[in-house]
């Protein structure tokens, strides 16, 4: 042991006591059942469906408020509380204008805060003291935990602990109190949370699930091919850009450009206005959300060509730069006949609808006009000087992987990229030959440069962002190709058709399961993936729990635009000491109704697999640091304190 590393760690832990304290502590944790894992993801978005899944723990806090008061509260009482704790704020509003008078008030505030206490004890009765100390709300810390630790109810201070909640309410602070309550109640029925892909796109709200993410307590982010698009676009991915653009142009949601990050849009407006009229293709997604004037919904038809038109010129210069891509066919402006209208793919000619094509050279179809140039340049430079896109990135890239191995299990948002012998899916990259891991380790690397080099532009790095959004070997795409200019512009479903890596096929038997976990180095007789990424379509019987159990897939759709072809709204994982549980949520409409209503959009429970015997902090990762942890100290005592006499 580095005896200056033991020189500072003394500095920590100056007494015998303090060392050997800290190592029974830790030994002790050990033995404690493992936390809670939440596993959520394809969130799109969507904040207040996610809001709502993260206050009730996925039906965790439920259960608690279950298992302790079923005998005595009816379910309307049961969802009423469960209402409170998952939205205190707003619940407290609702229940003080009901009341009638102060007394009522009181009354009421004297049974919820004891109720509230017997659930805050109840759900970290798996936790240390000290790991609950640092969960309560901090201004009520010292009375909360007179309160739970009631240790002398019985006998001598009974007065005493009721003076304490009379005086609480008398003082005007029972709001706030049960405010605190409440959200460490949520904060208590899950440990930790993993994030598995696509935060952003296609909904309202990322900005705000990142902010949410970034005060979480404990998570993490596997990266999915929408994130990976804005990372792109901040590392100074000019196609990447173009991406976002288009696709929050498509969804009615510019607003989070322009509002929520602050990126200038008028020099695309201006560009768009003079080339583009209106078109069917391009009108954004309907949102009953927002009422947009024709006249606003027109801008919008305009902008979304422009920057599409823009996507399809950037991404020609990429494939020709990189054969190795493999990705000749998507040349598209080339292969259009710009004065019958038509394309010829595959050897195919169809006819093109939707045409809007002014800014294109058919001469030199990747050539940007200067006007395009100049409007990217400026969009490029908001993107990447936008202060709170930064603070979002940042964090992406810190908490944030391509993949994750947690406690035995692989946590990826699209697929390991395998060929239909299930073998590895080969890629050549400068002359070097990766696959399965190492590809998806060469990748990361690329990104991680990418990200620290927002000056470089067309580098392999940065076209490699790119990739990873729509390439045919990429772990968060699985597909072979991504057909959207095919969608804008021709009729024939056929050719909107993106064919899934054999992957999605093969995943259904445990076999192949088992080979991708030896070949991330996991036990396969342990361990278990978990996708998001493909909605699943329960509506048509398909089954999230797949390969007899080694694989899971936990993308329903939170994305409202995904809803009809799902039949509900989302999956989401609950993994804790006795076992791993799908958990199906229905549609969530709003927050108001489960306010208004107490209906709870839950929940149907899936159990994946039992443990035999409940598992403990020892057998987790956690577990692993803490017995390092616990070898470093016991080094620190025998260095520095034990007594030479012994
Ligand atoms: O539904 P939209 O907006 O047309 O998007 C479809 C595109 O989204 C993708 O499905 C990728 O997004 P997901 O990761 O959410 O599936 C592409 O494969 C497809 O081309
Ligand atoms: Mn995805």
């Amino acid at each position: 042991m580095n005896i200056k590393y033991l020189d500072l760690l003394a500095h920590k832990y100056d007494s015998e006591e303090k060392v050997v304290t800290e190592i029974i502590n830790l030994e002790a944790t050990l033995n404690l059942p493992k936390g809670t894992e939440h596993f959520v993801s394809d969130l799109h978005g969507e904040y207040q469906a996610f809001q709502h899944v993260l206050r009730n723990g996925s039906g965790r806090v439920k259960e608690k408020i279950r298992d302790l008061f079923q005998d005595e509260l009816s379910d309307t009482e049961l969802n009423e509380f469960a209402t409170l704790v998952y939205y205190p704020e707003e619940k407290l509003k609702l229940i003080r204008d009901k009341c009638v008078n102060k007394q009522e008030l009181h009354q009421w505030y004297t049974v919820i805060i004891d109720r509230m206490i017997k659930l805050i004890s109840y759900s970290s009765s798996k936790y240390t003291r000290s790991k609950l100390h640092k969960a309560l709300p901090q201004e009520f810390v010292y009375i909360i935990e007179e309160l739970l630790y009631k240790t002398d109810e019985f006998t001598n201070k009974k007065a005493y602990y009721s003076k304490i909640v009379q005086q609480i309410i008398s003082l005007g602070q029972a709001d706030k109190l049960i405010t605190g309550l409440a959200y460490s109640t949520q904060r208590l029925v899950v440990d930790h949370l993993h994030v598995v892909g696509d935060i952003y796109d296609r909904g309202p709200e990322p900005d705000k699930i990142m902010d949410t993410l970034i005060n979480y307590h404990s998570v993490d982010i596997q990266w999915g091919n929408h994130d990976v698009l804005w990372i792109g676009a901040f590392a100074g991915s000019k196609v990447c850009l173009a991406n976002i653009i288009r696709i929050c142009a498509r969804y009615d949601n510019l607003s989070i450009i322009e509002d929520v990050y602050g990126i200038n849009l008028i020099p695309l407006l201006n560009l768009a206005e003079k080339y583009y009229k209106d078109n069917l293709a391009f009108r954004p997604k309907s949102n009953s959300d927002k009422k947009k004037s024709d006249h606003e919904l027109l801008q919008i038809t305009k902008i979304h060509q422009a920057i599409a038109i823009i996507q399809f010129k950037l991404e020609m210069p990429i494939i020709k730069r990189r054969p190795y891509f493999n990705m000749s066919e998507r040349l598209l402006l080339e292969k259009i006949d710009y004065d019958k209208n038509e394309i010829t793919i595959n050897g195919k000619t169809y006819p093109l609808e939707n045409s809007c094509f002014a800014t294109i050279n058919p001469d030199n179809p990747s050539e940007l006009i200067e006007e395009e140039e100049q409007v990217l340049d400026r969009l490029l430079f908001f993107v990447q000087h936008s202060e709170k896109l930064a603070r979002h990135m940042n964090f992406l890239m810190k908490k944030g992987s391509l993949y994750l191995k947690y406690n035995g299990n692989l946590l990826i948002h699209g697929c390991i990229p395998i060929d239909e012998n299930g073998n590895m899916e080969k890629m050549v990259i400068e002359n070097q030959t990766y696959a399965g891991r190492d590809l998806l380790d060469i990748f990361e690397h690329y990104l991680r440069h990418a990200f620290a080099h927002p000056e470089e532009t067309d580098d392999l790095a940065t076209d490699m962002v790119w990739y990873l959004w729509t390439g045919e070997f990429s772990s968060l795409f699985g597909k072979r190709a991504m057909t959207t200019f095919e969608r804008y512009f021709i009729k024939d479903k056929e050719t909107h058709k993106e064919i899934k890596n054999p992957y999605y096929h093969l995943r259904e038997k445990e076999e192949i399961c088992c080979k991708i976990l030896a070949e991330m180095n996991l036990n396969p007789n342990i361990g278990h993936i978990i996708n998001g990424h493909t909605p699943v379509k329960e509506i048509k019987g398909e089954n999230p729990i797949k390969a007899n159990g080694k694989l899971i897939v936990i993308d329903g759709g939170f994305s409202k635009a995904y809803q009809s072809t799902t039949g509900i709204a989302g999956y989401t994982l609950l993994y804790n000491s006795c076992g791993i549980q799908l958990v199906a949520h229905e549609k969530f409409n709003s927050k108001k109704d489960v306010l208004l209503k107490g209906s709870d959009v839950l929940s149907v429970k899936r159990l994946v697999e039992k443990e035999l015997e409940r598992k403990k902090v020892l057998e987790t990762n956690v577990g692993e640091r803490l017995l390092q942890e616990i070898s470093v100290l016991k080094s620190l005592l025998e260095n520095r304190y034990t007594n030479p006499q012994w």
